[in-house]
């Protein structure tokens, strides 16, 4: 599997960008150090980096808006090297980084990682909308969905040079599915780590509204089945959605799980449907929420000015760890993550509710489904912004979770279909190599 994974990796390199090797210190345009990534994208889109400018930066995107194209027409089709990028994060030989990516535990945090995803598919976008008469871009490209990331390595050392690499992978009309993957040196080799997929929408110069972006040209056989995978995510993702517990009801097979849970929680000694008793090694799904708030302050924005989506996925992903470390009484590491939409834009200075719960259990994985829901200080109301759901791996195998009511066992079958629809078991596979 993992030499698998090596060729696709040397394929991807020799199809998008001929004659480039992803060694160490190969940086020209299209490679990037880490820290330049953020300074990249303000530039791209003008943003102040003083909070006191924002006002005046948003101002002079609105002059932006003449530039967006009436139709995807109009604008130049693109191969999928030309969004090609690699970015270094260089732990192993500038010591001074690691301690922003370190874990007590001696491992790379998880969540900083997911920051630097994020940033890295928005600076691909920009890379394949890019028109170099313009010198700010007057498109808005935020994340609208964290597709899937799959770990193929249980951690990573915060003593090894890290290396990304990400290019557009499909586009529709203001959409992009980006593809990216995440290699670390391992002796002189930089071994694959981690494969994500991202979708991102194009919003206009002060997003506001949606735009075109440029149409994407499969270059060979490769590139073509790249864009039919991501043609068919797509089809995956309205299929998913449209069978949602949120609008239909459960299958007939989970319809039986769901009540064959339910009478092996019956007391046995009362004839009563209320009085309910946990099996042995299990517990009630209740009994595993974490909650946290987190004020949303200017540090935390991104170029457009609403809270950084790597930042919201960071918190969450920190408050699932603890939920799933709860749980398991043991370490936990992540090994998927799924569908992450991002409903709604988090407003600087609200106040962000996260709350967590694990929904789903098999053997040592635990499925943690974090909900973040916003208010502000003067209107109350909380509104849903995200989704996130993470699968976990426990040293450990992990207690049963038991739904008590109904709302609890569609959280419970929700949690089984993300579980389910995870590609393979990292258990499973072959190039799954336990850290020392
Ligand atoms: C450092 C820089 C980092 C910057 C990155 C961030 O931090 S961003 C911060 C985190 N993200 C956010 O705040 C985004 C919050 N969400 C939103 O603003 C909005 O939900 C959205 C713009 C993503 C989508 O809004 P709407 O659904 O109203 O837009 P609209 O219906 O016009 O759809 C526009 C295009 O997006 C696609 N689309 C919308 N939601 C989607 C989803 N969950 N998964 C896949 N694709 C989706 C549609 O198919 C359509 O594609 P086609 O047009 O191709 O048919």
């Amino acid at each position: 599997m993992r030499r698998a994974a090596l060729r696709l990796c040397a394929l991807r390199k020799e199809l998008l960008i001929p004659g480039r090797g992803l060694t160490q210190g190969s940086q020209d345009e299209t490679g990037f150090h880490i820290q330049e990534v953020r300074d990249k994208l303000r530039e791209i889109v003008g943003a102040s980096t003083n909070w006191k400018d924002h006002v005046k930066a948003m101002e002079e995107r609105k002059l932006l808006h003449s530039f967006l194209a009436k139709s995807q027409k109009e604008l130049p089709p693109r191969r999928m090297k030309d969004s090609y990028i690699e970015v270094l994060l260089p732990l192993g030989s500038e010591p001074e980084l690691r301690e922003k990516y370190l874990t007590v535990q001696n491992t790379v945090r998880f969540g900083r990682i997911l920051e630097d995803l994020d940033s890295l598919g928005v600076l691909v976008c920009y890379m394949h909308t890019k028109n170099d008469s313009l010198k700010m871009s007057p498109l808005s490209i935020v994340t609208a969905l964290v597709d899937k990331i799959d770990m193929c390595k249980k951690s990573l050392s915060p003593e090894q040079d890290i290396k990304f690499s990400g290019h557009v992978s499909w586009v529709g009309k203001s959409s992009m599915e980006v593809k990216m993957q995440m290699f670390q040196l391992h002796g002189n080799e930089f071994c694959p780590v981690l494969d994500a997929t991202f979708v991102m929408v194009a919003r206009d110069a002060e997003n506001k509204g949606p735009a075109f972006v440029n149409p994407l040209i499969p270059g060979n056989v490769e590139e073509e089945e790249l864009f039919r995978q991501g043609e068919l995510n797509k089809g995956k993702r309205i299929a998913f959605s449209s069978t949602s517990l949120l609008k239909m009801a459960p299958s007939a097979e989970e319809r039986n799980t769901i009540h064959e849970m339910f009478l092996s929680t019956l007391d046995p000694k009362t004839i009563s449907f209320q009085s309910r008793v946990l099996p042995p090694n299990a517990v009630w799904m209740e009994s595993t929420k974490l909650k946290s708030l987190e004020v949303c302050h200017p540090q935390e924005r991104n170029i457009f000015n609403r809270i950084f989506g790597g930042f919201l996925m960071r918190k969450a992903y920190e408050l699932a760890w603890a939920t799933a470390c709860n749980l398991g009484g043991s370490r936990s590491f992540v090994v998927a993550v799924d569908d992450i939409m991002f409903q709604k834009p988090v407003e600087i200075g609200s106040l962000l509710f996260l709350s967590s719960q694990v929904c789903f259990t098999q053997n040592n994985y635990i499925q943690v489904r974090v909900h973040s829901e916003v208010a502000s200080l003067q209107n109350k109301e909380h509104m849903t912004t995200n989704v996130f759901h993470f699968t976990f791996m426990s040293e450990k195998e992990v207690p049963l979770v038991y739904p008590k009511t109904y709302g609890e066992s569609m959280l419970y079958l929700d949690g089984q279909r993300h579980f389910s629809s995870m590609s393979i078991p990292v258990s499973l596979r072959k190039d799954y190599r336990v850290e020392p």
